[in-house]
């Protein structure tokens, strides 16, 4: 069976997106991990597929495979490369857009400059429901790994993020701190670990070690998590450049029991079709 497919990025982190409308497939976690190799597949750090809504005054839902197979809750880049993939592919007319998600409806809004906007939803903050093993709720938390004490703060966004503060991020062990802490049996469900150095109280620099794919050039909802735990820290304003190895993100946000939005690019790289 021949899949139609499109190629994108937001920031280098890449994806590869189906309309599952007019296509309806479906992939197992196998199918998904062949696709996702760099050599063997397409190559891709996440796959997105485009399907009908399913409830009202939603325009598109949304489903998110990390490059290991497995379904996750939420993708910040990747909705604004999906904004743009059913603008392109005349799916929607709209520039304003309401997307389900697993666990939620965020908004996009396309900008004439060709960038995004993506409401992200509210942080949550209680450790329960991050999930994390710990009963209190605070701005920071102790998670030891081969013998080292690390001090991180952690939120969901619908997907669990952590972020810890480092001098330089271009010295951090994003590799080895990364899959440790990403693995560590305080995160049941596992979590994406953030490497953020503070530049001013408006500018960070950060590496991201994604859940079910490790480091890669650009993680929305991790840009996300950093400002928000870097302000909740009182480290950080209301709005924050971020600049991650595939470019730059602007977040805003009112503070707590408020929502985050992420502002950025989304290209469209190629189309193509494949046999499954
Ligand atoms: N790896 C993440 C999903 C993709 C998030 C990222 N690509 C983004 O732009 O937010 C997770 O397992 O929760």
């Amino acid at each position: 069976m021949l899949i139609s497919f499109a190629k994108m990025q937001g920031l280098g982190n890449d994806f590869m997106v189906v309309d599952t409308i007019s296509q309806p497939i479906y992939f197992n976690e196998a199918q998904i991990r062949r696709l996702a190799d760099r050599h063997y597949g397409i190559g891709f750090d996440q796959l997105l597929l485009v399907e009908a809504p399913q409830q009202p005054d939603v325009d598109f839902h949304y489903r998110i495979f990390n490059a290991d197979g497995k379904e996750v809750e939420q993708c910040g880049n990747g909705a604004r490369c999906l904004a743009k993939f059913v603008k392109m592919m005349g799916l929607t007319w709209k520039y304003k857009l309401r997307i389900s998600t697993l666990k939620g409806v965020i908004s996009s809004r396309m900008h004439k400059d060709g960038n995004v906007t993506v409401e992200m939803g509210v942080p949550v903050l209680s450790p329960q429901r991050i999930p994390m093993r710990y009963a209190e709720q605070n701005t920071e938390y102790s998670v030891e790994t081969h013998g080292i004490r690390h001090k991180v703060g952690a939120l969901s966004l619908g997907n669990p993020h952590c972020v810890m503060t480092v001098e330089d991020v271009s010295r951090a062990s994003v590799d080895d701190w990364g899959s440790a802490i990403c693995q560590h049996n305080i995160f049941p469900e596992q979590v994406n670990v953030g490497f953020m150095q503070v530049v001013e109280r408006n500018h960070i620099k950060l590496r991201v070690y994604e859940r079910g794919v490790g480091e890669t050039l650009a993680c929305g909802t991790g840009a996300c998590a950093a400002a928000a735990i870097g302000q909740l820290q009182d480290k950080l304003d209301k709005r924050v450049k971020v600049q991650l190895p595939g470019g730059r993100l602007t977040i805003d946000w009112e503070g707590d029991g408020q929502p985050l939005y992420m502002t950025g690019p989304a290209e469209f790289v190629f189309e193509g079709q494949i046999e499954l």
